[in-house]
């Protein structure tokens, strides 16, 4: 395909430059580089390029401001922002200041040039200009992320901040999907109205339908007024329906019927009442294994799944754990008096290292918790609370007794009981603990489990065989 129009790129970075000018040539596409915003915006002013590459941290003027400029001077003229550093404000500034398309870097170079080429042929077509630019109104909460996964969090959360679209979050309890939502809904049009979190796992199943659509006086035993469901406080605001995968059978139906008219009846009511609401969901399940198995409604599931931002396992972002701690530690420190935490280096990296089943909310409670226990402001190894596995002498000691002992009771009891053989029973549920342990710490990786347990490759599978075929 044939290219015309120019790109220019602003990077400080010149090893970047380097990078993309080669990708542009390749892509047969005109361009020039600059090593700061101010040169670009000197020379814009005897001509103009067609798209705009710029980096958001630079010395001197940075990327926003650069693309704020343009948009006043020159609003139909695409700015494609990339950042190394990015967070969430930067993502969402990006998008409200009209940016074009907002990459984090390490980008694909080949993304790069099929974006510019996109913003190329919109320019061609002179047809919808560039979104336009709002205002956002207050702070945004902090999400911590660094980790790829996690910028593409804030890309699509950047994207969604004009909309008012259904959102689905999925992801593991604790990883931040409440955050993401009251997030959507700060960056949304709907920002000034509620934001109302509910959460199915939580309510008693014959309440859900008077939480969320409200009862008149009457309707049941116990319902001596009127009160207003969920659904009427949020009105012009947003609903974040949290676990929607343990929403009973009849409460979905009734959804369903909300999210196609817009309109609902109070429990015992019977005049329809008309609300808009935009819905956020989310569920730590496999909704569509749920669908699969009649245990969710498949069209409400559609209904929902319009867009779906998927939030990673804290393991998938270990990268993150240091500065999420220290944030927590930080936050920690206000909330309960005193100077915050640190960690030492090697305690930094066994707590890096750990799979963190709780996600963010667990380590989140393991920094109160230090917080609270750890005697100096250094936290060293020994200061951890002991169920996060902590491997010091003393304490691998004490557990060593312990199970040692649960160990010859059990082995009374059995004898108690007029057991013979008792090795039988013992020896492979012995192995068959320390196996699953070494694979769990691996990952799966038996090679490596394998080492850890002092056995040969061999000697590992044909245990795993064997205690299968006990088993079965
Ligand atoms: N990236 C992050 N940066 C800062 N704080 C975070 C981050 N992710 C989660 N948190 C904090 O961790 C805690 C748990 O997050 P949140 O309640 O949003 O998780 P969740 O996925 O909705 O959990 P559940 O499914 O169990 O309700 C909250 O206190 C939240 O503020």
């Amino acid at each position: 395909m044939q290219n015309s129009g120019s790109v220019w790129v602003v990077d400080d970075d010149q090893s970047i430059r380097w990078v993309l000018e080669k990708a542009l040539v390749q892509a047969d596409i005109d361009r020039e580089c600059f090593a700061d915003a101010e040169s670009m915006l000197q020379r814009m002013e005897d001509e103009l390029p067609d798209v705009v590459i710029s980096d958001i941290r630079m010395p001197g003027m940075d990327g926003l401001e650069l693309l704020q400029r343009i948009r006043e001077n020159h609003p139909e003229l695409p700015v494609i922002i990339t950042t190394a550093h990015s967070d969430l404000d930067s993502a969402v500034a990006s998008y409200q200041q009209g940016a074009f398309e907002y990459l984090p870097k390490p980008f694909d170079i080949d993304e790069v040039v099929a974006v510019a080429e996109r913003a190329l042929a919109q320019v061609r077509e002179r047809g919808k200009g560039t979104p336009k630019r709002t205002s956002s109104g207050e702070p945004t909460p902090e999400i911590i992320g660094e980790a790829p996964a996690m910028q593409e969090v804030f890309r699509a959360i950047g994207r969604l901040a004009h909309s008012n679209i259904t959102v689905l979050i999925n992801g593991e309890s604790g990883t931040g999907k409440e955050l993401v939502a009251r997030a959507l809904h700060r960056h949304s049009p709907r920002v000034n109205a509620p934001f109302i979190a509910l959460n199915m796992a939580a309510i008693p199943r014959d309440l859900m339908e008077s939480e969320l659509f409200g009862h008149e006086k009457g309707a049941f035993t116990g319902a001596n007024t009127r009160r207003e469901g969920r659904f009427e406080q949020a009105n012009g605001g947003t609903l974040f329906l949290d676990e929607i995968g343990d929403m009973p059978a009849e409460t979905q139906t009734r959804l369903l019927r909300v999210l196609a008219d817009g309109e609902f009846y109070r429990v015992g009511g019977h005049t329809s009442q008309r609300t808009d609401v935009r819905i956020i969901a989310a569920t730590h399940q496999d909704l569509e294994g749920l669908v699969r198995r009649g245990d969710f409604r498949e069209d409400l599931f559609h209904r929902l799944n319009v867009i779906r931002i998927h939030i990673p396992k804290l393991s998938e972002r270990q990268e993150d754990i240091p500065r999420l701690m220290e944030f927590f530690f930080d936050k920690a420190a206000k909330e309960l008096g005193g100077a915050p935490k640190i960690l030492l280096p090697e305690t930094q990296q066994f707590l890096s290292s750990l799979t963190w089943p709780g996600n963010v909310r667990q380590l989140e409670n393991t920094c109160r918790w230090l917080t609270v226990m750890a005697s100096g402001r250094e936290i060293h190894l020994s200061d951890l609370p002991p169920e996060l596995g902590r491997n010091d002498v003393e304490s691998a000691g004490e557990q060593e007794t312990q199970w040692q002992e649960l160990l010859c009771q059990w082995a009374r009891t059995e004898l108690v009981s007029g057991k013979q053989h008792i090795l039988r029973d013992a020896v492979p549920a012995f192995e068959k603990a320390l196996i699953d342990v070494a694979l769990a710490h691996t990952r799966g990786r038996k090679r490596d489990a394998a080492e850890l347990l002092g056995w040969g490759r061999n000697t590992l599978t044909r245990k795993m065989k064997e205690l299968e075929s006990d088993e079965g």
